[in-house]
């Protein structure tokens, strides 16, 4: 199973090396504006699911608002320990 901190570590290496076909590669070249509105409709659309939809639908809504969540994060080289130090 996937943690988050597993999926930073896969997302940086593909930031570092970046394979073709790759969307996480195509999100940072779009850039941090781009990602932003992306961020925004998969919150949006996790509350939607969680209001309006299943637990599970829910569920799959946030994982790919923490995937995003960490393409931002990339976008700006913020490491984790960077985040952490504010929880
Ligand atoms: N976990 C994710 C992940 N979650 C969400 N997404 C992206 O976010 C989009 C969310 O889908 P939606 O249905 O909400 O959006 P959509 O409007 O249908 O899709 P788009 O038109 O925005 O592409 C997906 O199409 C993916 O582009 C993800 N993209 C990649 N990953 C993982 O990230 C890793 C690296 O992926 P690549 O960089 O593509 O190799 C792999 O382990 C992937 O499984």
């Amino acid at each position: 199973m996937k943690t988050f901190d597993g999926l930073f570590a896969e997302l940086t290496e593909r930031a570092e090396t970046r394979p073709p076909g790759s969307g996480t590669v195509a999100a940072l070249d779009a850039g941090v504006h781009t990602i932003g509105k992306k961020l925004v409709e998969e919150a949006a659309e996790s509350w939607m699911a969680a209001e309006h939809e299943s637990r599970e639908r829910a569920a799959e809504e946030i994982s790919q608002l923490l995937y995003h969540t960490q393409v931002l994060m990339l976008s700006l080289g913020l490491s984790l320990d960077d985040v952490y130090e504010h929880l």
